[in-house]
């Protein structure tokens, strides 16, 4: 009998399955959001996230009764209202899944020209959809016989990249034909991705007859103790930081490193921006930047915490002039630099 995948398509013998012409997946991850920002839609999403032990690490005999009784009944409705404020509407999606679908649209064309129809492109989010299993499904049956995983966080962490790739591995287990796979590593200090962030930050200056006098780079936080406890995520924050710096050739104290999202009652990594942008108001800066090179999109942390209350703390404080620099989203340089990644890692697979 012919190996599976010799014989592509249509089988000479009909008790044979089809087999698909063989192809190279590449799947991007993004965290996820929720379908709409109804009260049932939101606890549905905020359920799957804040189970996750990746992300909540108490046990859940603690943890499960205070977050279906008492978080679950309210933050709903708190988010649910958050996300109606920067919702598509349009598109009836949120900012980070239309972001993540422009995104996909223009690496399948970078790959595409590249690589030819043999290697195909799609995108599926850790919570909510698309789901891992099912797109894992999707490329298996399109013929993919390899698939390459692509967590689009610069920086890792286990509460995002190593999730999205449990996820990836859980889904992995349901296929009868498992793929080969890879999974591609953070990129925080890739020269592509620190270009691409210098870039993006000074062409907002060049459009700003008055410059501001400090750039925050807010980075989504996370508890002190996941550091304490292994997590490099803060290390890597701090060297994109650096190398950012370096690259716009500008002084320590002109770009700041913070943390943003505090969630529960434990410390969080510290400084928090919405305090640190206050406290700088109340030292006299008037004019700030925020930049926020941990997400690969802009979301709910960005358009609505960053743009609208860390604004807002830093403005009631005395600051008269804030800036919110847009993530890299689907900007010609980001799809470069991500293209450069997808590249390096489909290396030996596609010569
Ligand atoms: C970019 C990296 C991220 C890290 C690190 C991260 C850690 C982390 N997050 C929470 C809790 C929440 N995060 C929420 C939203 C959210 N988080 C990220 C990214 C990181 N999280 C993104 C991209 C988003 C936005 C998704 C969107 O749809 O726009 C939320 C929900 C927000 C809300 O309900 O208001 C929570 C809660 C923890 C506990 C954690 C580290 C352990
Ligand atoms: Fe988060
Ligand atoms: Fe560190």
């Amino acid at each position: 009998m012919d190996q599976p995948g010799e014989g592509r398509l249509a089988h000479a013998n009909p008790d044979h399955p089809p087999v698909p012409q063989a192809r190279i997946g590449v799947l991007l991850a993004n965290l996820g959001t929720p379908d709409n920002y109804d009260y049932w839609s939101m606890r549905r999403y905020l359920n799957e996230f804040l189970s996750d032990r990746r992300v909540i690490d108490y046990s859940p005999f603690l943890w499960q009764p205070l977050l279906q009784l008492v978080i679950l009944s309210k933050r709903p409705f708190t988010s649910g209202a958050n996300y109606k404020s920067i919702w598509n509407h349009d598109k009836g999606e949120s900012p980070l899944m239309t972001i993540t679908k422009d995104q996909t649209a223009k690496l399948a064309e970078t790959i595409g020209a590249r690589f030819g129809d043999n290697v195909m492109v799609d995108f599926c989010m850790r919570y909510g959809n698309p789901s891992t299993k099912s797109k894992v499904a999707e490329m298996v049956k399109a013929g993919c016989e390899k698939i390459l995983f692509f967590p689009l966080y610069p920086q890792y962490a286990g509460a995002t990249s190593a999730t999205a790739c449990d996820q990836f591995f859980r889904a992995l287990m349901e296929q009868k034909w498992q793929p080969a796979a890879r999974t591609v590593a953070p990129y925080f200090d890739h020269p592509d991705y620190i270009d691409s962030l210098a870039q993006s930050v000074q062409s907002a200056y060049d459009a700003m007859d008055e410059k501001p006098e400090v750039l925050v780079a807010s980075y989504h936080g996370m508890p002190k103790r996941y550091l304490l406890e292994g997590d490099p995520y803060h290390c890597q924050c701090q060297k994109t930081t650096r190398l950012l710096r370096e690259k716009l050739g500008w002084e320590k104290d002109k770009i700041q490193t913070t943390f943003q999202s505090v969630f529960g009652s434990e410390e969080w990594l510290r400084p928090y921006t919405v305090d640190h942008v206050a406290d700088l108001a109340k030292q006299g800066v008037k004019r700030l930047a925020v930049v926020a090179p941990a997400f690969s999109a802009d979301c709910i942390e960005t358009l609505e915490e960053i743009n609208e209350e860390i604004k807002e703390s830093f403005e009631e404080a005395g600051g008269e002039h804030f800036t919110y620099i847009p993530c890299l989203n689907d900007d010609d340089a980001h799809i470069a630099a991500l293209t450069k990644v997808i590249e390096s890692n489909l290396a030996g697979w596609t010569d």
